[in-house]
């Protein structure tokens, strides 16, 4: 008899389907957000339309939601069906594909407990990053990540290649530069630290979360060049606001949520906003459920420097980096110096800077 084949392309053995969890229906302090349509980014004058009205969120609040991003809920909840059966399996099989936190690289497993919340109180976050597919990246996978391999490609392609590639564009008009000024160091090929990452914050008791202030994941902000966080209907997520109070982001059917990072705020002088987020617990009708994530980090091209960019708009207001100590550090020894940091101990006392490279700090608030 015949072996039965797999079809090319299609997983050896399909996923049970994914079921999105109810929204909470508490009644919170949600951040009034903008949110860009890119279905027609092609028509005449769009892409100039879009990109005055994102100006004043990337300057001022630093969180955006996209919507008309060409992915389907089922193809989005395809990958939270990959990210459930990963974290499923056993610790000891999920650690053969731990990442090398030591040197601040994520490609890989990152196993709970990896960074502290407060002092003596460890996370309770597994994440599991998938990198580029491109040769110098690639690296040992679990059977699920192999089996759905060409999915997972297809999917981080459209992002890295369509979604982020028309967000760059726009934030490069609003800089008054070039459209391709920002779109050629975030190549697919580019080798870089961009990465797929499926995540989990397994639910903690409420005496657990009295002594962790609520807190599963301190304020921070985001390493990279752009965060897109795909649809998550547990409330958790919160944004610092410029006047320092904390709002929650709600999550929108059929959007992603996104946020500028560091990089950005770097080459900007400080105009595009690198905003503080954290994540709490999530209010009482969602408080038992494993909140699952699916996030893609835009990294740029290793070897790009820091320094700001050459821009008609941060001219006129005066914003420039010239002698500033982040001039000559490239942005993927950045991006690995936080990740390496993440692994540090917190210091006692709340909201604290902690250096990070070339005598420059990175904020943290509990
Ligand atoms: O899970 C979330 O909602 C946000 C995660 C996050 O901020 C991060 O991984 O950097
Ligand atoms: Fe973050």
């Amino acid at each position: 008899m015949a072996a039965v084949q797999s079809m090319p392309g299609l997983p050896s053995k399909p996923l049970p389907k994914y079921e999105q969890v109810a929204e909470t229906s508490a009644s919170l302090d949600w951040a009034d957000l903008v949110t860009l349509d890119l279905s027609n980014f092609e028509a005449p004058g769009e892409r100039e339309r879009l990109a005055a009205q994102l100006k004043d969120a990337v300057h001022n609040v630093g969180f955006f939601y996209i919507t008309g991003f060409g992915l389907s809920q089922e193809e989005v909840d395809n990958q939270f069906a990959i990210g459930k059966e990963f974290f499923a399996l056993p610790t000891e099989e999920k650690v053969k594909y731990r990442a090398d936190l030591e040197h601040g690289n994520y490609n890989g497993y990152r196993p709970k407990g990896s960074s502290e919340v407060l002092p003596g109180k460890r996370d309770n976050v597994e994440m599991f990053n998938v990198f580029k597919f491109i040769p110098e990246l690639e690296r040992g996978q679990p059977d699920v990540i192999n089996d759905n391999r060409a999915e997972i490609e297809r999917f981080q392609r459209h992002i890295a290649e369509d979604t982020v590639q028309k967000l760059l564009i726009l934030i490069a008009i609003i800089l008054e530069l070039p459209e391709d000024h920002l779109t050629k160091g975030h190549q697919y090929d580019d080798v870089s630290d961009c990465h797929l990452r499926y995540m989990i914050y397994r639910h903690r008791s409420a005496q657990e979360n009295a002594e962790y202030q609520n807190l599963y994941s301190k304020g921070h902000t985001d390493f990279g060049s752009l965060t897109l966080l795909f649809r998550q209907p547990v409330a958790a997520l919160q944004i610092r606001m410029p006047d320092g109070s904390w709002k929650w982001v709600k999550p929108y059917p059929g959007s992603i949520t996104v946020n500028i990072a560091d990089v950005l705020q770097f080459w900007t002088a400080g105009y595009l906003k690198s905003s503080i987020h954290r994540v709490v617990a999530p209010p009482p009708d969602q408080a038992h459920i494993d909140r699952l994530g699916l996030l893609y980090f835009l990294r740029p091209a290793h070897d790009l420097k820091l320094k700001a960019l050459d821009s008609p708009l941060l001219q006129r207001l005066g914003l420039t980096s010239e002698n500033d100590a982040a001039n000559e550090i490239k942005a993927g020894d950045w991006v690995r110096a936080r990740v390496k940091g993440n692994q540090d101990k917190v210091s006692e006392g709340g909201n604290k800077n902690k250096p990070v490279l070339g005598g420059i700090e990175a904020k943290y608030y509990d």
